[in-house]
């Protein structure tokens, strides 16, 4: 895995986090180009990832993911994932050779107070399975493909920008 390869920025985190709406800022910071994975999902399904939850459930919406992400092969872009990139081991060993991966690291509370749409948003977890639960499991998932970890507790989608900007020059 060498460093020239790695040229993109790769956005992980659970849904609320901010991985789209920082991805844009860092974007335009850096004039770099902005892609999110989710977009190229559902552009590529012709249909929302609600629907593909609700029609053929949550492991089909993963499937399809991992697809995409072993699909992608861009430069130096600015990359926002969903929020369940990290159950392929295969697509983040691949995002992973072409990105420096950043962990939007967010606190319960926090991503609680920011989604209301659960239902309508396409979260790939089991049904019985609570956000809280999803929060824990992932946890563990985000920290192992990080290469920086953002603390975003108390902090605007400006300075979780700016901190991203901090370090990625270190
Ligand atoms: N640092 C932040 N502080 C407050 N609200 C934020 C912050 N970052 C993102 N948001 C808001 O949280 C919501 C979810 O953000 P989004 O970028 O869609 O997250 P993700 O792509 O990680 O699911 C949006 O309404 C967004 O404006
Ligand atoms: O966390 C998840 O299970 C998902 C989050 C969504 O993206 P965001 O993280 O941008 O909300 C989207 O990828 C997909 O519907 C599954
Ligand atoms: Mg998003």
């Amino acid at each position: 895995m060498t460093m020239e390869k790695r040229s993109n920025i790769a956005l992980v985190g659970m849904p609320g986090s901010g991985k789209s709406t920082v991805g844009l800022i860092l974007a335009e910071e850096l004039s770099r180009d902005f892609v999110d994975t989710d977009s190229l999902i559902e552009s590529s399904q012709g249909r929302k990832l609600q629907h593909i939850v609700d029609m053929d459930g949550y492991a089909e919406l993963r499937r399809i993911e991992e697809n995409i992400l072993l699909d992608l092969h861009v430069q130096n872009h600015i990359i926002a994932t969903g929020g369940s990139v990290v159950y392929s081991q295969r697509g983040m060993t691949h995002l992973q050779s072409i990105s420096i991966i950043v962990f939007l690291n967010v606190e319960l509370s926090d991503l609680r107070s920011r989604i209301h749409n659960y239902d309508s948003r396409g979260i790939a977890k089991r049904p019985e399975q609570s956000f809280e639960d999803l929060f824990r499991e992932r946890f563990e998932l985000y920290t192992r493909y990080a290469d920086i970890t953002i603390d975003g507790a108390g902090l605007s989608k400006e300075e979780v920008c700016n901190r991203v900007l901090q370090a990625i020059k270190n």
